[in-house]
């Protein structure tokens, strides 16, 4: 890339160096950083990760270098290539989908065929026959076709019942009508729809014998695979600029009594019958939602990752930021020099950051726990038992919008540590933030999506008996009973560290939870409150119950297991005591520090006391000394390349400053001859003729 500026060769960052800094901080560690990676990942996992970031480190086509200059037609430009690029590499080295997943993880930019990818054939995957799949499926897993997915319109989007777009059974010609009727109806926001997509699908209200049988997935070729011109009848358009999310084409569309075959309705679980058009029901109301639950349980596990690269960030810029000199207890070189103090030893930098490590950590473990559990459902599933559905909807819905809000909220966090700094595109927080955010809004609303975790928790609460029961049997409720049973209990801690026990965590939640609905049921059913009146309360359960699945799954991890069940990731982890004093360290900062921001919660519940309340604070800043020593090795363990971060200020050498100067002379800005001149020229308000 052009370097618009010459920058004198001889000047380096004042001592200590940057690399010295992340140096020091690494001798410190009291655990071994690739065995907790290994932890993490798995080593087949690992050698994979690291094969093809070989591969995609050293491809001219997939450099990032530039994309920070680059304006919205040229970054589509470039996704489109990197997206083909990543599909012909795929063919060439034979990748599945696991290595293809990593691959677009390590490129990191959403592109015209991520929607193919994220939606359009797990929707085919999950809702087509055999003979649907071999129709759509293979062309589309070829990229023969390229698909999106057309749900939302632009009236309607988190009311999936109230789509307008219709899809009416005409019995005559054994096809479907696709028809638009109100410009409410008109799908918006379909990703990959605006310029690049020649298939869709479409969710449509499947009218037959004049009867509407609510939204259904229908798969409608939109444009010509020659021309690639939209097909008559129908109306398609990119919908402009966004917060974000730029290198995805967002599209509308518009069908003017648009046939498709009655094949092209995905029939796994309900069809239409040729002729009389009688309509078969599915075996389960809610099994035409299931896109949405398996890319809700992706985005649990992508809150993690994102975490994680946030803290890498943050916590490395911040060992080698230095500000003022700590007069109390200043930083020393070996040579005996005193320097100004790193940011990460300032206790406020350390409380704003350690807890998003330790956030990381805990979505990364449930992350993998629900996607076991989404495992399991498509399993028994496949054998026709849906048992498990409710409960994975309740838990993926709750989740989805718990750790999506900690992730945004928590970046920005990290963006902010990071001072004037954060502010840049160097960072590497800008389109990483702007592209994470429709993640607390896309799959269903985060303030919407409590409610249905909440409902069925309530639901099971009403229904006492049923609720024993289905608590003995549910992954996620089984909890409740235990404290719902006896709520005159308190809180034995007597000391800070009792905090530690994890008994007494797992207790603490328990009981916060179960005391907020507990007092929900009793408005609802006892003070006739209707639902609407309670929505604030209701999103206080989910978040409460969301928040006890974390600690709880995250002090699961740490326990010993038999060997039988544990897979090589967790033989690692339980047979390195260092790695398990570490990570128990992360996890009650996890639980002290949720716990102290919904402190209130927990007093009012009776079970805390303000006394203990004091004590917890004492507890947590003994968790962010432990954590210290160990703060950057704990982000290294995530392995998040520099291919990866892109970020000046995240770099694994700590050449922070060197790298800032050196991209800002690459500005393109710098290039350009400016006249600056107001008086030379007339300006027009209509025609407004700058010379730049
Ligand atoms: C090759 C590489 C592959 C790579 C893959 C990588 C993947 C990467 C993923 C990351 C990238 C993600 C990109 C995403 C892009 C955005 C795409 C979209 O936004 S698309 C657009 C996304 N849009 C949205 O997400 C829209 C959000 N809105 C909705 O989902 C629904 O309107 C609703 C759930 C809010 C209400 O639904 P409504 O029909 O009014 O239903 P009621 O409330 O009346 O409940 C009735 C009963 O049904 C139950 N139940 C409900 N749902 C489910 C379910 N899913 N299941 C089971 N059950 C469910 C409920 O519990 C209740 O049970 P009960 O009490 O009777 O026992
Ligand atoms: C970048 C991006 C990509 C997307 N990609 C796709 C795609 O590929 N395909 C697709 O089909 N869709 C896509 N979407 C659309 C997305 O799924 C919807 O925007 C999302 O489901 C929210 O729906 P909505 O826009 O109708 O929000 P609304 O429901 O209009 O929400 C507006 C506000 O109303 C509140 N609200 C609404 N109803 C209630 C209620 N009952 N109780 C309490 N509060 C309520 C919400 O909390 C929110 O604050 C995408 C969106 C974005 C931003």
């Amino acid at each position: 890339m052009t370097s618009y500026i010459k920058i004198p060769s001889h000047l380096t960052p004042s001592d200590p160096q940057g690399s010295e800094l992340l140096a020091r901080e690494r001798s410190k560690a009291t655990f071994d950083v690739n065995e907790l990676t290994l932890a993490l990942y798995g080593s087949e996992e690992l050698s994979r990760f690291k094969k093809i970031l070989k591969i995609l480190e050293s491809d001219p086509i997939l450099d990032k270098s530039n994309i920070y200059y680059m304006g919205r037609t040229e970054l589509f430009k470039y996704a489109l290539r990197k997206d083909k690029r990543i599909i012909q590499l795929a063919a060439t080295h034979k990748w599945n989908v696991d290595e293809f997943k990593i691959a677009s993880r390590l490129v990191d930019m959403s592109g015209p065929y991520s929607i193919h990818q994220s939606m359009f054939l797990p929707t085919i995957l999950g809702q087509g026959t055999e003979e649907q799949k071999r129709k759509f499926l293979n062309p589309a897993i070829r990229h023969e076709i390229i698909g999106c997915y057309a749900q939302t319109e632009l009236g309607h989007g988190s009311n999936v019942q109230g789509l307008e777009t219709t899809s009416t059974y005409i019995p005559e010609t054994d096809e479907f009508e696709i028809h638009t009727p109100h410009l409410t109806a008109a799908k918006w926001w379909a990703g990959g729809l605006g310029r690049t997509a020649n298939h869709s699908v479409v969710m449509a209200r499947l009218i037959t014998n004049g009867q509407d049988k609510g939204p259904h997935p229908f798969i409608v070729q939109i444009r010509d695979l020659t021309t690639h011109e939209p097909l008559p009848g129908i109306t398609i358009g990119d919908i402009g600029p966004k917060f974000g999310f730029n290198t995805t084409d967002n599209g509308f569309m518009l069908f003017d009594h648009v046939r498709i075959p009655r094949f092209n309705m995905l029939s796994k679980f309900s069809k239409v019958t040729k002729g009389t058009g009688e309509y078969k029901n599915p075996p389960n109301e809610k099994l035409s939602y299931g896109t949405m639950v398996f890319v809700r349980s992706v985005i649990i596990f992508n809150a993690g990752l994102a975490l994680a690269r946030a803290a890498t960030i943050s916590v490395r810029y911040s060992a080698v930021r230095r500000q003022f000199v700590d007069k109390e207890n200043p930083m020393i070189l070996p040579n005996g020099q005193v320097v100004e103090t790193a940011v990460l030893d300032y206790t406020m930098q350390q409380y704003r950051l350690f807890p998003v490590i330790a956030q990381a950590y805990a979505i990364y473990f449930t992350g993998e726990i629900i996607t076991n559990l989404y495992k399991q459902y498509i399993d028994q599933s496949s054998r026709g038992d849906f048992s498990l559905l409710a409960d994975l909807h309740a838990s993926t819905s709750g989740l989805k919008s718990l750790t999506s809000d900690i992730a945004v909220d928590s970046i920005e966090d990290c963006r902010r540590s990071c001072g004037g700094h954060g502010y840049s595109n160097f960072s590497g927080f800008t389109r990483f933030y702007q592209d994470y955010l429709p993640n607390t809004t896309w799959e269903g609303d985060n303030y919407i999506l409590t409610q249905q975790t909440a409902r069925y928790i309530i639901h099971s609460k009403q229904q006492s008996e049923e609720f024993s029961l289905r608590s003995n049997e549910s992954p996620t409720i089984f909890y409740m009973l235990r404290y719902l049973s006896n709520p005159s209990q308190k809180c034995t801690v007597i000391s800070p560290s009792d905090f530690k026990n994890p008994e007494v965590q797992l207790a603490i939640y328990g009981y916060r939870a179960a005391y907020l609905i507990a007092r929900a049921v009793d408005q609802i059913d006892n003070h006739k409150k209707s639902w609407n009146s309670m929505l604030v309360e209701i999103n206080r359960i989910s978040r409460a119950h969301c928040q006890y699945i974390l600690v709880h799954n995250f002090i699961l991890t740490l326990q010993p297991q038999t060997s039988d069940s544990m897979n090589e990731k967790r033989r690692i982890l339980h047979n390195s005591p260092s790695l398990k004093t570490v990570l128990t360290s992360v996890c009650n900062l996890f639980a002290l520090h949720t716990m102290e921001k919904n402190l209130s919660e927990f007093l009012e519940s009776g079970y805390l006391s303000p006394k203990q309340s004091e004590m917890l604070r004492v507890q947590i800043s003994e968790s962010l000394n432990e954590i210290r020593p160990n703060a950057v090795a704990l982000v290294d363990a995530f392995y998040l390349p520099d291919y990866l971060l892109n970020s000046a200020l995240g770099r694994y050498d700590g050449k922070v400053y060197e790298t800032m100067i050196e991209w800002a002379s690459k500005e393109p800005l710098n290039g350009i001859t400016l006249d600056i001149n107001p008086y030379s020229e007339k300006l027009f308000r209509n025609d407004v003729k700058a010379k730049i």
